[in-house]
């Protein structure tokens, strides 16, 4: 079920919307842009406004640091046809961009530029569907909807469960475009097989860099599920108060992503905040939590935040791998030594996800931003930490 909203310190939003709002329960972040634009008004609701440490680290993003980073230092752009010409160049690029950003982009890796702009028009068109057609967006998995038309952020989502569940994605489309959609079918279909590949090639090359068995990260890829999430940031008329994904690391073990061309993601290094910016073709590469401890903490969780604009609204599809509760994430042994301490306990997948069900993803929001923020803020690892941060 979608959350329900709280009620909005506007009274024009509220007088607006009031009808809307008691028919469905729910005020979706859409309903809101577009009511805002209707009404000339800028005021957007209290709870969804950042609270004062958000706010200290957003204008322009910067925080005090002792050493100023280089101006040039932005986040590596990796050619993945080397996989071809030169695997060695691209094994080191990817491990150096995993141990100092946590993430990175990547070029010519099989999903091409046309199918990545027919996906993102279709996907578009998902999102200005009515709120009721959206909610039928059922799975053949039980009846969840897995459509997200508000929350905290100022972002609607979808979520299909993509591995080897075609039936899955089918039902979805035909439950929201019952004259069916093949573009957006064939296109999303594409990309899971796409997704799947590269994770399997991600994995083995990121063993390669670490020096432990080329399958030990990979052979577990059958029994871990895809699940894709489609975000969508709606234009907001007063963002310098609010933020699209507030800063988070994801819980799994890496997130494939494709971003339209608006812009408003952010990562964060050494207490910074840097664009990441849309280059046309490219996938971003997020290291999650969950291979930071499986890599014993030798590549880093990257923090990352959607900023959201006035003009115009953004679309991202995040893929998402997630393990099967019983898969391990200790690191091997290779990967400890003198120098490397162990830094967490054993730690299952399953316990992780349990844990994260009861801090972050417990969104209540008569308690608002504050409290969010607070279980956003990376501390959910301290658990099974060993040796102090
Ligand atoms: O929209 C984006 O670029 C990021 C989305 C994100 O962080 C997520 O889905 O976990
Ligand atoms: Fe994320």
């Amino acid at each position: 079920m979608p959350l329900v909203a709280n009620p909005v310190s506007s009274q024009a939003i509220l007088s607006n919307t009031s009808s809307q709002y008691e028919a469905n329960k729910v005020l979706t972040i859409g309903h809101l842009s577009e009511t805002l634009k209707r009404s000339g008004e800028q005021e957007i609701p209290d709870y969804l406004k950042l609270c004062d440490e958000e706010l200290s680290t957003s204008a322009s993003g910067v925080h005090e640091v002792s050493e100023p980073l280089g101006d040039n230092l932005q986040v590596p752009v990796i050619d993945f046809s080397l996989l071809q010409t030169d695997r060695r160049t691209l094994v080191q690029m990817l491990g150096h961009a995993a141990r100092s950003w946590g993430c990175c982009q990547i070029l010519n890796h099989g999903f091409s530029v046309g199918s990545m702009q027919q996906l993102i028009a279709e996907s578009y068109k998902y999102f200005e569907l009515p709120v009721e057609r959206k909610q039928q967006s059922r799975s053949f998995i039980g009846d969840n909807t897995t459509y997200r038309g508000s929350s905290l952020y100022w972002a609607e989502s979808w979520a299909i469960f993509a591995t080897g569940c075609q039936k899955d994605l089918d039902a979805k489309v035909l439950s929201v475009w019952p004259e069916g959609n093949d573009s957006f079918r064939n296109m999303a279909a594409q990309l899971f097989k796409n997704w799947e590949d590269l994770t399997k090639q991600l994995f083995e090359l990121y063993a390669e860099d670490l020096g432990v068995e080329s399958d030990f990260y990979s052979k577990h890829v059958d029994s871990t599920e895809l699940m894709v999430r489609w975000n969508y940031y709606p234009a907001c008329p007063n963002p310098s108060t609010i933020l699209g994904a507030k800063s988070h690391t994801d819980y799994n073990m890496f997130t494939l992503l494709l971003q339209d061309q608006v812009g408003g993601l952010q990562v964060e290094r050494e207490g910074r905040w840097f664009d990441l910016k849309p280059i046309e073709g490219s996938l971003i590469v997020n290291i999650a939590d969950g291979f930071h401890v499986w890599t014993n903490g030798i590549y880093k969780p990257v923090v990352h935040r959607v900023l959201v604009n006035t003009s115009k609204p953004r679309l991202s599809l995040a893929g998402l791998w997630i393990a099967d509760d019983r898969l391990d994430y200790t690191a091997p042994d290779e990967l400890v030594d003198a120098n490397h301490p162990r830094l967490y306990k054993p730690m299952k997948a399953g316990d992780y996800r349990q844990k994260l069900a009861k801090t972050r993803y417990v969104v209540d929001l008569s308690k608002g931003q504050a409290e969010h923020s607070r279980l956003l803020r990376g501390t959910d690892l301290r658990d099974w930490r060993i040796t102090p941060e």
